[in-house]
């Protein structure tokens, strides 16, 4: 019996993320075996924004799949374009990881301290997302901030902060704890992430303070609609129902925006359980949706007064995921007139 062909990015993230769906489908009873497949988002060292956004780091893996090199194809969610693509489907969504984001170097507390001390604290990121809901949180409590853009894998950024170049950077929990990297966790956030030898104080970071990129600590597990392995179908067994809601609600609303992975866009999609007394059956779980848009969408200079971000919620039956998505996409466009119809 041929072994099921697992592709991902060489990436250590992609090969644990593979190796993770690697080892549910050899649960089973499928042999599976990992070929990396390298692309532009690896080679490239400039700058995320300036490469060609959506899609760098997920082409070369999809055009594994329909060349027919690889039979199963693993991507971080977030970085899949949410337009579908022809000959492909997203077979499984798998658990969640948690979707917050982690900063690392310092807690937000120490960062305010620091500010007070006479310099603005500077915190690297590369993402509009997270910088944008980084300067309302310092706007909210009175710190001086400099968003440092920057880029490259864990340990070049965290080597900025331990080399004292940034105060913090921002990356994704997922990210960390799925490499074993997100150590010492607090109730309150608190946590240390592990670094060469040793490691650096962290923070997980409420929701409320940084909402996730569409998407984020979800995987997408794709096949070719016409993949010839007889196999294939245990792939969609990996699915998680709850996880698929969420992620369709936050795509659909991302997609509505017609913004992409590096807009300044945060959507989380949360699932509470149908009133009481309800079978579970009978009565749907409700899905909330929330989500920030940073009014810098679409120019290059902030030349806004006023709040950083738009704030949006909504809410429907889970089953309306795609619907909830849509709408509050509508309502939060309206909102901000033509700013966002580039
Ligand atoms: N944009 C790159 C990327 N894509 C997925 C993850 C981490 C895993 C995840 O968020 O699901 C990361 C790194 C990061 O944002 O820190």
């Amino acid at each position: 019996m041929t072994a099921l062909r697992i592709g991902a990015r060489t990436s250590p993230l992609a090969r644990t993320q593979a190796d993770w769906v690697a080892a549910r489908l050899e649960a089973l009873g499928v042999d599976c075996q990992f070929v990396g497949v390298t692309t532009a988002g690896d080679v490239d060292q400039r700058e995320l924004t300036q490469i060609g956004g959506t899609g760098v780091f997920v082409g070369a893996v999809r055009s594994g799949l329909v060349r027919g090199t690889i039979d199963v194809a693993v991507h971080s969610l977030k970085d899949l374009p949410t337009a579908d693509e022809d000959g492909l489907r997203v077979a499984a969504v798998p658990v969640r990881e948690d979707v917050r984001d982690v900063v690392v170097g310092a807690g937000l507390a120490e960062l305010s301290e620091r500010a007070r001390s006479g310099r603005p604290v500077r915190v690297g990121t590369g993402s509009p997302r997270r910088a944008s809901q980084l300067r309302q949180w310092a706007a909210d409590h009175d710190v001086a901030l400099e968003v440092v853009p920057v880029r490259g894998n864990v340990d070049t950024r965290i080597g900025h902060v331990s080399g004292g170049e940034l105060d913090a950077t921002l990356l994704a929990a997922a990210g960390l704890r799925r490499l074993g990297r997100l150590v010492h966790e607090q109730p309150d956030g608190a946590c240390r992430v592990v670094a060469g030898e040793g490691s650096v104080p962290a923070e997980l970071v409420g929701t409320d303070v940084l909402l996730p990129a569409a998407g984020q600590g979800a995987l997408a597990v794709e096949v070719a609609v016409d993949g010839g392995h007889d196999r294939l179908h245990l792939v969609d067994r990996l699915d998680d129902p709850e996880t698929r809601a969420r992620v369709v609600a936050e795509r659909t609303f991302l997609a509505t925006l017609e913004a992409g992975c590096l807009a300044p866009v945060g959507v989380l999609a949360s699932l509470s359980a149908p009133a009481a007394g309800a079978s579970a059956t009978s009565q749907p779980q409700n899905l909330t949706l929330d989500a920030v848009i940073g009014r810098t969408i679409g120019s290059d200079v902030d030349d806004r007064s006023g709040p950083e971000l738009l704030r949006v919620r909504g809410a429907g039956p889970a089953q309306e995921a795609r619907r909830i998505g849509t709408e509050l996409a509508e309502q939060a466009l309206a909102r901000l007139g033509d700013d966002l119809r580039r």
